[in-house]
């Protein structure tokens, strides 16, 4: 796998008033690779995703996304890089009033000014790719699942061929095969189109089947960014009640008999 780094960050400091989340915190993402940042709740995880795609502010660092520093570019430069990134957020976040074929095409029409019907046939691959039935796109996302939802987001955050996929929760409260069902999906889709993963998760068994590399929030910094070995391998209190406590060794296990 390629090490060219196409997320750099660098002393980034992001407070909510008197609240320090990260301080100082450097993080690199490597090109098609799937990324896990894990940490305990509060750690700024999700702070940490919408910094770099550019929900958040930070008080202080730099974001360089394919070589660029996003936080100094003129806006309209901004824009252009981060049509580049597809994120699905924790709880989908689709549009309730649109059904799923029109929350998909919604970005074709106002990010690549495709006309409604270009817009409808595009988002309805799109829709085929997350592994949704095509009668699904008629529906409204309040008469979907919520594995399908998950899907139905992904598919929208597909909508524009971006180079980096965000996901924050990707299998949060699904079911445990249709998280397995999700994580396989997410791996084939980095493998056929040479997508970037950055993955915020909870999910032990996600980690252990479809991470290459695992960037550890502890103490509002990265403590720990290598392959899942050499973390789960550090000498930290919470590394080793995350990674060999029961759910982790039970992950871990799971993982080796596949
Ligand atoms: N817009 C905001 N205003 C004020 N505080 C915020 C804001 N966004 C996040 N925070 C605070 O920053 C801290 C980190 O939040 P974040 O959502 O990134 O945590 P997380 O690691 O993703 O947690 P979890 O695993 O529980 O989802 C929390 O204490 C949160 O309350």
């Amino acid at each position: 796998m390629s090490q060219e780094t196409i997320i750099e960050v660098r002393g980034l400091t992001n407070r909510f008033g008197s609240q320090v989340v990260h301080e100082n915190l450097d993080l690199d993402v490597h090109r098609g690779e799937i990324l896990t940042v894990v940490g305990g709740s509060g750690t700024g995880k999700s702070v940490l995703l919408r910094t770099i795609v550019g929900l958040n502010k930070p008080a202080e660092g730099s974001v360089k996304v394919f070589g660029e520093d996003l936080l100094v570019l003129p806006a309209t430069r901004r824009a252009e890089l981060e049509r580049r990134f597809g994120v699905l957020f924790q709880k989908g976040a689709l549009f309730s009033s649109l059904t799923v074929c029109e929350n998909v095409s919604l970005p074709l029409v106002e990010h690549a000014g495709l006309s409604a019907a270009d817009a409808a046939d595009l988002a309805r691959v799109k829709i085929a790719l997350a592994g949704l039935p095509p009668e699904a796109g008629a529906k409204y996302p309040s008469d979907l699942s919520g594995g399908m939802v998950k899907r139905a987001a992904l598919a929208r955050a597909l909508a524009l061929d971006p180079d980096i996929l965000f996901l924050d929760e990707p299998t949060a409260g699904l079911d445990p095969i249709g998280a397995a069902a999700f994580d396989q999906l997410i791996l084939t889709l980095r493998d056929a189109l040479g997508l970037t993963v950055f993955l915020v998760t909870h999910d032990l068994d996600t980690i252990y089947t479809i991470t290459d590399r695992v960037a550890v929030l502890s103490r509002k910094r990265v403590l720990v960014n290598d392959r899942l070995e050499a973390v789960a391998a550090t000498d930290d209190a919470w590394i080793r009640d995350y990674f060999h406590g029961p759910r982790g060794r039970a992950a871990g296990e799971a993982a080796a008999r596949q």
